[in-house]
């Protein structure tokens, strides 16, 4: 597009511009404006719903269609297939309800709509995308409504209530979302012909959230909710909670649930102070309650197995004891939101089979949504982000793959040949990296719970790696250049991470709690080492191959500005999330290819009758003197090169009825053009069967050829065999054919008497020389294994390379 000579004066372009990201400019004469893309010449006022109805389809006219229409309150925008969803961060009623479930157009309840209708052919599945605090969750919640509206209240309720909970164990504020989930989460539908079952999957929660500073999961302040200081909003979820609980019929659950996390928050209140002193003893004491286990028991679980302090102030004290404190807190809500609390949710959840009857029994299904938490760079990025952002990419890797998929298929199905670009690579070399990183993290883990060491190790290995090369590495810090941008992760305190398992004493401390919710998994008396990464990572992988057999529908969510204001769009900032995306990428594929698609349909009712649907698409084009290679007309649709949109959009608009001439001589010239394309097609098609035939006769000739050399070949052989067999055995024996003894007994009558006997022995040695020589010469079949002497003084010895001579004794 930046193609310098293509600017005339007076061309509307965009130039790059650092405040503004792109700045509408007008080009002059003679200007050399290499970075200019072209700008649209006019904007509808409420903008392109789909931007591949931009005649120029470049990134500068998409952002500013996409920033045309968040002004308006329009957030959601199609690009094709995909969703573009931008986060408004605050309430716009007028795009949701039940009265806009029936209104085309660009919309999470579009796309529902679409997987639903599609769920026939196949599984389907919705991947909602972004960075996080872009919209994600709230776009499934959105989805979850539409569904539940057009099953008419089918759908499990207790697929709402289960989300509900999930939402207190794994979500927490962070700074760029104060709902940041940190797990994925992936819900499936299987509607059957009279019921539905739903499953909720979790990936990685990011355990590490558990920490005596900055922000906990949101059950923490749910389960104190009630507690003065904390704000009449927690207490409302906490009621929220009970009540998801309850529909979820783990009513009992809702106390030891509460006791425990209050429990665990009071451990790590204490822990961030530092030294406890000898008045907060009694708060232990209270926690210890709450968590069901005895006080003497906590007072340095770590300090010698088995043999715990005595009952006084000093054993929580400094050190150790907090760290095991920390151990234990973090092992406790780990407990509850992996070991104890999930699976009965998931049970509930899947068990939660529902009679169907309504418009969902119609034809079976799955149905699937993937929410995935996003992507992140903080300001000290550990292995939980590495993981966040790996899962990322492998997504967005999966999103490219699809996209030119998708448009390939559909090429196909409309049986047009384009060639629409290669897959894109770049982000599988990134991952490739990242799972030589990954692995040697395994390998040091391994390391570790063997001979203890392991930490070097990974530093090494980690300055070995392609990523940490080139990136330049600096000691406990790699950056990776990520699809969205370049992140530094710092490596120190990853082996722990990467171990799932909590401390044996901790665990076996757990294990004696009177509150079932923080049993732990047993274990083996030797460690094992859980490698975090491992499990994620091959988890992730049963996902992606999951949802490559199905059919999949993006929906890619974008934060407007950084700051989290419903106010203004920072352009920089969402051109970044553009590119880092791929969006780009589809705008790059439809460029390539016909963006403009017409139905032939449409097109017909255009056109005075007579016309059959492509004809009439031909006709048309041919009137409106598009050149040839700027549309085609496919089984359904005419596609169009987006330069000619306008004028196609025109006509089509306009009600007058087209100049009968003008159609005339069209028709008249698509005739002609159909007629030179069937003679082209009728000539090729003869030239290839010429050639066909051509081709059939030279193969049977060398069929015939090849026959009589290979019978000629097994001739030679066979003759060449019978010869040597035959002076094998003259040199053998020294028998004389026939014809020799003929030869002596020409010789004995033709002599006299007394030379008779000479010369028969002269005779014998010439003949015997020959036939040895004759053996002497190379021969492939035959090998005599020993040195052979012989008649007449002359030595047979073997020489290398199957070569034999003749030796003076
Ligand atoms: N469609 C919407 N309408 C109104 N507000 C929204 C919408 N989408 C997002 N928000 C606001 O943005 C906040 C963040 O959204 P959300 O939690 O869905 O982000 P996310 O992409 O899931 O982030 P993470 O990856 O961190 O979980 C929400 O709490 C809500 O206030």
């Amino acid at each position: 597009m930046a193609a310098r000579q293509r600017w005339s004066p007076g061309d509307a372009v965009w130039l790059p511009d650092k405040e503004l990201a792109f700045r509408a400019c007008v080009a002059g004469d003679g200007q050399e404006l290499p970075a200019a893309l072209r700008r649209e010449p006019r904007f509808p006022a409420a903008g392109y719903a789909d931007a591949v109805e931009l005649r120029w389809a470049n990134e500068a006219n998409l952002l500013e269609n996409l920033c045309l229409r968040y002004r308006q309150g329009q957030i959601y925008t199609n690009v094709s297939h995909v969703l573009l969803a931008i986060n408004p961060h605050r309430q716009l009623p007028h795009l949701y309800g039940e009265s806009m479930m029936k209104q085309a157009g660009p919309h999470p309840y579009t796309v529902a709509a679409l997987a639903l209708r599609r769920r026939r052919q196949g599984p389907q599945a919705i991947v909602v995308s972004g960075e996080s605090g872009a919209g994600k969750t709230e776009t499934a919640k959105i989805i979850m409504r539409y569904l539940e509206v057009t099953s008419q209240k089918e759908l499990p309720e207790k697929l709402t209530a289960v989300s509900r909970v999930l939402e207190s164990l794994g979500h927490a504020e962070t700074r760029q979302n104060p709902n940041s989930s940190r797990f994925g989460k992936y819900l499936t539908m299987r509607i059957g012909r009279h019921s539905i079952s739903t499953q909720v999957t979790t990936y990685m929660l990011e355990a590490s959230r558990v920490i005596a500073g900055g922000r906990n999961f949101h059950i923490f302040y749910e389960a104190l909710g009630a507690e003065p200081g904390l704000g009449p909003a927690w207490a409302a979820r906490r009621k929220e909670l009970e009540a998801a609980l309850e529909a979820l019929g783990l009513q009992a659950l809702t106390t030891p649930l509460l006791r425990a996390v209050a429990g665990i928050w009071r451990i790590l209140q204490h822990l961030r102070e530092g030294e406890i002193e000898e008045d907060e003893v009694s708060e232990m004491a209270s926690a210890c309650q709450l968590l069901g286990l005895s006080f003497q028991s906590l007072q340095d679980p770590t300090s010698q197995s088995g043999e715990f302090a005595p009952p006084a102030p000093a054993g929580w004290c400094g050190g150790p004891g907090a760290a095991a404190r920390g151990e234990a807190a973090g092992s406790a809500a780990a407990g509850l939101g992996g070991g104890g609390l999930q699976p009965p949710l998931s049970r509930r959840g899947a068990a939660d089979v529902r009679q169907l009857g309504g418009p969902w029994s119609r034809g079976g299904g799955e149905l699937g949504i993937l929410d995935m938490y996003g992507f992140e760079d903080l300001q000290n990025n550990q292995l939980e982000q590495l993981l966040i952002n790996y899962t990322n990419e492998r997504l967005q890797l999966f999103f490219c793959d699809q996209l030119l998929v998708k448009e390939q298929q559909l090429c196909l199905s409309e049986g047009l040949k384009l060639d629409l670009g290669e897959r894109e690579t770049s982000g599988r070399q990134v991952l490739d990296n990242l799972d030589i990183v990954l692995n040697v993290l395994d390998d040091c883990s391994m390391q570790r719970l063997r001979s203890g060491g392991g930490g070097e190790a990974l530093e090494l290995l980690l300055r070995r790696t392609g990523e940490a090369r080139r990136r330049g590495h600096v000691a406990g810090r790699f950056a990776v250049r990520h699809y969205a941008g370049e992140v530094t992760y710092l490596t120190s305190g990853w082996l722990d991470a990467n171990d799932s398992q909590p401390l044996p004493e901790v665990a076996e401390l757990l294990q004696t709690s009177s509150n079932d919710l923080l049993h732990l998994e047993r274990q083996t008396s030797k460690r094992p080492c859980q490698s975090v990464n491992k499990r994620h990572r091959s988890d992730l992988e049963a996902l992606m191959k999951k949802l490559s057999a199905m059919g999949v529908h993006f929906i890619r969510c974008f934060r407007p500005n950084k700051e989290q204001s419903a106010d203004f769009v920072d352009r920089g900032f969402l051109l970044q999330q553009l590119r880092g995306c791929g969006v780009h990428q589809v705008l790059q594929v439809m460029q390539r290819g016909f963006p403009h698609r017409v139905s032939l349909q449409q097109v017909a009712a255009r056109l005075p009758g007579g016309f059959s649907e492509r004809v009439g698409a031909e006709v048309l084009m041919v009137a409106l003197q598009v050149p040839r290679s700027d549309w085609r007309v496919g089984v359904t649709q005419l596609f169009l090169k987006a330069a000619h949109r306008d004028a196609l959009e025109a006509l089509l608009a306009d009600d007058r009825p087209l100049d009968p001439a003008l159609l005339q001589e069209a028709a008249r010239r698509s005739r002609r053009l159909r007629w030179r394309r069937a003679f082209h097609a009728l000539s090729l098609v003869r030239f290839l069967s010429r050639g066909a035939a051509q081709r059939a006769r030279s193969a049977a000739l060398r069929r015939k050829l090849r026959a009589a050399l290979l019978a000629a070949f097994f001739l030679c052989a066979a003759r060449r065999a019978a010869r040597a067999r035959r002076l094998a055995a003259k040199a053998d024996g020294l028998q004389v054919p026939a014809p020799a003894s003929a030869v002596l007994g020409t010789i004995r009558s033709e002599t006299p008497e007394d030379q008779t006997g000479t010369l028969l022995e002269q005779a014998k040695s010439e003949k015997a020389e020959r036939a040895l020589r004759e053996l002497a010469r190379p021969c492939k079949r035959r090998r005599p294994s020993k040195a052979v002497s012989v008649e007449g003084g002359v030595l047979l010895e073997m020489l290398p390379k199957r070569r034999l001579c003749l030796v003076e004794p």
